[in-house]
C-alpha cells in the first residue's frame, strides 16, 4: 500500500542509557546537525524517547531552543495514581511534554512478562492523556524459523490494540521489530521488513477499517544504521524506523533521519 500522507516517523529509544547531563547535550547535538542539514521536521518527524529521568531536562531543552525534535517516554504505568512504587502514570509523561509512550516493548515483554492484554491497557493510557502510543510487536528466531511470523505479529497487533476504536488505531504507531534482530546486528531485509509490515497493515483493514490502515504509521525496527536505513524506508508499508543503539550517536542518528538524502546500498555486494 502507497504511502501517501503518512508522514515518516524516526524515533530513537535510547534504552537505559544516558543520563540526564548527557541527554541534553545528545538532544542539542542532534538539533545542530539536523538544523545544519535544514532538516524539514514536516517531510520526516524526528523524535527522541530517553530514559524518564531525562525527560525533565529534555523538555527544558526542547522547550528553551524551540527545536522541532519531540520526545517520549519508553514505559507507562496502568495505573492512573496511587500506591504502585516504581511506576509512572500517563498524566506525569502528558505533563512533560511527551508526545509519544513506547509500550510492549520486547525487553519489556521478555524481563517483565507484558503480555498484550497489559500492552492494550497501557496504549490505551497514553492515548486517554493526549499522547501517542508506539506499540511494539515482533517474533522471536524460534518463530522465525519455524515460518510462522506473520501469523504471529498480526495476533501481536490484534491483542496489543485490542479496544482501540479504528481513530485511535488510526493515529498510533505500530513498531514491527523482530527479536532476533534487536541489538544484534542481524538487521531483517528490506523485503522480511516489508512482508511483515504489509501484513499488520492488512490486518489493520480487517479489524479495525481500511481507513485507519491507511493513516496508521508502521516503522521497523531491529539494528537500523546509516548504512541500511534507506533501503528499509524504502518498502511502501515501512513508514519509519524504532533505532535503539543508533540514536545514542547524533551524526548516525541524524543520517538515519534524512535517509532519503541516503543511497540504497541493498544492492551493493
Ligand atoms: O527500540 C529499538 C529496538 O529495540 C532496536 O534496537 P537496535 O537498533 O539497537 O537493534
Amino acid at each position: 500500500m502507497a504511502q501517501q500522507q503518512r508522514v515518516p516517523l524516526i524515533a530513537g529509544n535510547w534504552k537505559m542509557n544516558q543520563n540526564h547531563q548527557e541527554a541534553v547535550v545528545l538532544v542539542q547535538k542532534l538539533s545542530w546537525v539536523l538544523q545544519d542539514k535544514k532538516h524539514d521536521y514536516e517531510r520526516v518527524e524526528v523524535t527522541v524517547v530517553p530514559p524518564f529521568t531525562d525527560l525533565r531536562s529534555v523538555q527544558t531543552i526542547v522547550d528553551g531552543d524551540r527545536m522541532r525534535i519531540t520526545y517520549g517516554a519508553q514505559d507507562v504505568s496502568v495505573h492512573d495514581a496511587g500506591a504502585y512504587t516504581g511506576e509512572i502514570s500517563a498524566s506525569m509523561l502528558a505533563k512533560l511534554g511527551c508526545s509519544y509512550v513506547v509500550v510492549g516493548h520486547s525487553e519489556r515483554r521478555e524481563y517483565h512478562g507484558e503480555d498484550d492484554a497489559l500492552v492494550a491497557a497501557k496504549a490505551l493510557k497514553a492515548i486517554d492523556a493526549g499522547m501517542t502510543p508506539i506499540v511494539c510487536v515482533g517474533e522471536g528466531l524460534d518463530i522465525r524459523n519455524e515460518g510462522t511470523h506473520v501469523a504471529h505479529c498480526t495476533q501481536q497487533v490484534e491483542g496489543s490494540l485490542a479496544g482501540l476504536s479504528p481513530d485511535q488505531v488510526a493515529e498510533a504507531v505500530i513498531a514491527y521489530e523482530p527479536v532476533w534482530a534487536i541489538g544484534t546486528g542481524e538487521v531483517a531485509t528490506p523485503e522480511d521488513a516489508q512482508e511483515v509490515c504489509e501484513a499488520i497493515r492488512a490486518q489493520v483493514a480487517k479489524t479495525w477499517s481500511s481507513q485507519a490502515a491507511e493513516r496508521v504509521r508502521i516503522l521497523y525496527g531491529g539494528s537500523v544504521k546509516a548504512a541500511n536505513a534507506a533501503a528499509i524506508m524504502a518498502q511502501p508499508d515501512v513508514d519509519g524506523a524504532l533505532v535503539g543503539g543508533a540514536s545514542l550517536q547524533a551524526e548516525e542518528f541524524a543520517a538515519i533521519c534524512r535517509f532519503y538524502d541516503l543511497p540504497d546500498l541493498s544492492g551493493v555486494a
